[in-house]
């Protein structure tokens, strides 16, 4: 603390008027001395810190570890930190400050399951918060004191007026439909799987949020909102390059966006955070528009008055949908096709047990779900080998201090869960980097003891756990269901016949990951089955009409100031 607080009391006023009286060289002199030793007594109170906390390389003053941060993909670089330890928890100092990483399910468990009540805060987040999405945004929000709690508790409720476990079967059948437009759309537009994916995840949101569908990947929510999120999520990842790097000099943050380029426009007040203005106006157009009485913006303008919500969290609130659930659902789906590919011995039982249940004339169907425990099990895989969230989102923070094996974890620490290193530990899930739904089918010799009923991290934990994971979910298995169903995934040719081959290594950099763009031969497996997809997507674009419907703004308008 000692060299910012030497920094921000340090007036301009008294350095010119000891110029003046002592000399420039003397106030310069000075000025190294008490710098010196501000630089020093701040590098004993860190490794003073670091004694005491789980182990990890030796921090330098000032910029601590950072630039021992590989170019790309640090989860990796911490699951190897934890195994030269030989810990599960190691320390890692983004310049001045401590951040704790993870990387073993039973210790994320215990500290962020079972000590939720602790580990329920966010630390302070320049990047991702204060010049990002707002550090009172719901996923951002710190609850250290009373007061914040209470906030937190009221958005989350909030959040699950829209998103919860009970609401989410509200939504099953446009979702249904949704889905059975994408399998629709794969039969013309195969090579656009991934455009089919995004406009899926996205329309399920922005009906819910709206009571508009978004029918076309044209639409400007997809084209402008989620290639910002994209972007958010890239410059988001731990490193050592602009923006992240303000985190370990914090002071880059103050200067106006308009002459730091290091700043990536992030911070910038002409946009109020990440187009806050922009969510809020599709809010409010919704609430304006008769019908959909039950979309989630009339909700919060219904409760507005009650929770005292303001135009900002309104905003926050709404924009979350597209922020927090489009980008990881798609990503995940897009997984799944990977996994197909990739493992198509794994799609033979899957084939056996969906034509023995459901038959070729339908598609799978959310009461399909209890008769197919293969499939359930391939979903979970898909979760686990490639989790779209691979360093499980957000950091968490303890709201006091506390103990691990004896190491402490200080009051608002940053404290990650590396779902990669979670999910990819060889006593859990032995070849890891194989895709074998097997892990999850009960009493298999290929399933091991993991933490909690569901088999993986990848929502993440505690009082932070993913709002949206019931829909997610659900979403997920129903149209990985389907694809599986309906299609055979197979290698794409090249021009000269070969077969094009894919990498599973091959992902984006991103907070939220997905798999590099790759070719794939998507064809449905037999003519009936054919039928029956054109046959149940027509009728779903039919059945979902009345969600048809424009926006009036567009998100560039307001960014631009
Ligand atoms: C495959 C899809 C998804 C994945 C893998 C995912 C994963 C995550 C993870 C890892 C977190 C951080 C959890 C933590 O801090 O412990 C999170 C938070 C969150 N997610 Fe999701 N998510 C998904 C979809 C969704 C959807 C569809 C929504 C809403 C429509 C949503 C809304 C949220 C919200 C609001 C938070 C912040 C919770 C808080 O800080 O209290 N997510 N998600």
């Amino acid at each position: 603390m000692a060299i910012e607080q030497i920094f921000e009391t340090l007036p301009i006023h008294y350095l010119q008027h000891g110029i003046s009286k002592f000399g420039a060289v003397n106030v310069a002199l000075a000025l190294l001395v008490i710098v010196a030793v501000g630089v020093i007594a701040d590098y004993a109170w860190m490794l003073r810190l670091r004694s005491k906390m789980p182990p990890g390389p030796f921090p330098y003053p000032i910029i601590g570890n950072t630039f021992q941060l590989p170019d790309h993909k640090p989860w990796l670089y911490f699951e190897e930190l934890s195994k030269k330890y030989n810990t599960p928890i190691i320390t890692f100092w983004i310049g001045r400050n401590a951040t704790v990483w993870i990387n073993d399910a039973w210790t994320a468990s215990e500290l962020l399951d079972k000590r939720a009540g602790i580990y329920c805060s966010r630390p302070r987040m320049l990047v991702f918060a204060e010049l990002g999405a707002g550090q009172n945004n719901l996923v951002n929000l710190i609850t250290t004191t009373p007061a914040q709690r209470e906030r937190f508790r009221a958005l989350r409720k909030l959040t699950h007026q829209g998103v919860g476990i009970q609401q989410v079967k509200r939504y099953r059948d446009f979702q249904n439909d949704e889905s059975k437009v994408v399998a629709l759309d794969l039969l013309s537009t195969p090579e656009n799987y991934v455009a089919h994916f995004e406009r899926y995840a996205t329309s399920v949101v922005s009906i819910i949020g709206f009571g508009r569908r978004v029918g076309s990947s044209d639409d400007p929510i997809i084209t402008e909102v989620i290639a910002l999120m994209h972007r958010a999520a890239d410059l988001n990842v731990p490193g050592k390059t602009f923006p992240m790097l303000m985190e370990t000099f914090p002071a880059l943050a103050r200067v106006p966006t308009e002459y730091a380029p290091w700043k990536h426009g992030m911070g910038s007040k002409k946009t109020s955070h990440r187009g806050h203005d922009f969510f809020y106006s599709l809010a409010s157009e919704a609430n304006e528009k008769p019908g959909h009485e039950d979309c989630y913006a009339k909700m919060l303008f219904k409760e507005q008055e009650k929770y005292n919500l303001q135009t900002k969290e309104i905003s926050a609130l709404a924009g979350n949908l597209f922020g927090a659930g489009s980008d990881t659902s798609s990503s995940t789906l897009i997984t799944a096709v990977l996994a197909m590919r990739a493992f198509p011995e794994t799609l033979i039982p899957a084939w056996e047990e969906l034509d023995r249940v459901v038959g070729q004339d339908r598609s799978p169907d959310f009461d399909d779900d209890a008769n197919l425990p293969y499939m359930r099990a391939f979903v979970k895989e898909v979760f686990r080998w490639r989790s779209v969230a691979i360093i499980g989102g957000q950091p968490h923070a303890p709201v006091q201090d506390d103990y691990y094996n004896g190491y402490l974890i200080p009051k608002s620490t940053w404290v990650q869960g590396n779902v990669w290193a979670i999910h990819h530990n060889d006593r859990e899930f032995p070849d890891p980097d194989h895709f074998n739904p097997n892990r999850f089918v009960k009493n298999h010799p290929d399933a091991r003891p993991f933490p909690g009923e569901r088999g993986y991290m990848t929502f993440g934990w505690g009082r932070r756990v993913c709002s949206g994971q019931a829909l997610a979910e659900q979403g997920t298995w129903l149209t990985v269901a389907r694809l599986v169903w309906g299609f055979r995934i197979e290698p794409a040719l090249d021009e000269r016949g070969q077969p094009i081959p894919v990498d599973i290594f091959d992902y984006t950099n991103g907070l939220n990951m997905r798999p590099q763009p790759f070719k794939v031969s998507i064809k449905p497996r037999n003519e009936r089955i054919r039928q029956a997809i054109v046959r149940e997507g027509e009728q779903a674009l039919t059945d979902l009409a009345p969600y048809e419907g424009e926006t009036k703004y567009r998100m560039s308008t307001f960014r631009k100031g």
